[in-house]
């Protein structure tokens, strides 16, 4: 079992200082990656040479038309999948060569990951639920933190409640609580207001938004929402396998006028 590296965790009080050294590393660096499924004619190049680095404590939207690699992209730098080419580095650590059962520890130790379906267990309270992880890695909670979390994400009152007894958005909250537990080096959302109504998915996403700011999470969602996008403090759009504009401080009609131009 790996141990939980405190040098991963994110910096108290929002992000990583650059040092005189230069500036922060990333959290995350995709360095020329490609994602090919299948072989010969079939084949289809899903993501195509994708290089970016995600700096620690910032909050990253993967946007564009369907079919256009996100969830592809998503997955490689999160290691739920392998590349077909190139790397993923967490810290100094490399996704792509490393073994099934250390990328299965790395991802439980240092990822967190929210989906749109919330994904919790029935059976086991909000508690539980957000402790999971920390049981399943051997680790005892740590209770001053599991307050805290509970508190930031406004479940106070709900802990005990099982995730049928709960809204969509106190679900999420488990989800994003869950997530977090672990201080983990990157959170990895996928739609994660895509279930939720308007007004709920909003409070996630101030939520989110609120992570990243206030713990220096560093965090990374696909969306096919620009109002969610626009909590970001940067939107990568892909298009056919390829990232072809970064676009900083977006608005969410900004946002909704580039996914035009690109067919999304
Ligand atoms: N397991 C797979 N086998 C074969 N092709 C795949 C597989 N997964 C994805 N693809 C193809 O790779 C390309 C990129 O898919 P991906 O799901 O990453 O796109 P996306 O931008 O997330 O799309 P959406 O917005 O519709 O979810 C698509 O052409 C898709 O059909």
């Amino acid at each position: 079992m790996t141990n939980f590296d405190p040098a991963l965790a994110p910096a108290a009080g929002g992000g990583t200082v650059p040092t005189a050294l230069g500036p922060p590393e990333p959290a995350i660096r995709v360095d020329q990656v490609t994602r090919r499924y299948g072989r010969g004619r079939s084949a289809v190049d899903a993501l195509r040479g994708v290089s970016v680095d995600l700096p620690t404590g910032s909050f990253t939207a993967i946007m564009g038309p369907s079919g256009s690699g996100k969830s592809t992209l998503l997955q490689c730098a999160a290691g739920l999948d392998r590349p077909t080419s190139g790397r993923v580095l967490l810290g100094a650590d490399d996704l792509t060569t490393m073994s099934e059962s250390r990328l299965t520890r790395l991802r439980r130790d240092r990822i967190g990951f929210v989906f749109q379906s919330f994904n919790l267990i029935p059976a086991l309270t909000a508690r539980q639920n957000i402790t999971l992880p920390l049981r399943l890695a051997g680790r005892r909670a740590d209770r001053a933190w599991l307050t805290e979390l509970v508190e930031r994400v406004g479940l106070a009152q709900r802990i005990g409640h099982r995730p049928t007894e709960m809204s969509g958005g106190q679900q999420q909250r488990v989800a994003i609580a869950r997530a977090l537990i672990t201080r983990p080096a990157v959170v990895f959302g996928d739609e994660p207001t895509g279930a939720l109504d308007l007004a709920t998915g909003k409070e996630i996403l101030t939520l989110l938004r609120e992570v990243v700011d206030t713990l220096g999470q560093t965090l990374v969602m696909v969306t096919h929402d620009p109002v969610a996008a626009s909590y970001a403090d940067r939107v990568l759009f892909l298009a056919d396998g390829s990232i072809v504009e970064g676009m900083d401080g977006p608005t969410a009609d900004a946002v909704a006028a580039r996914l035009t131009r690109l067919g999304g």
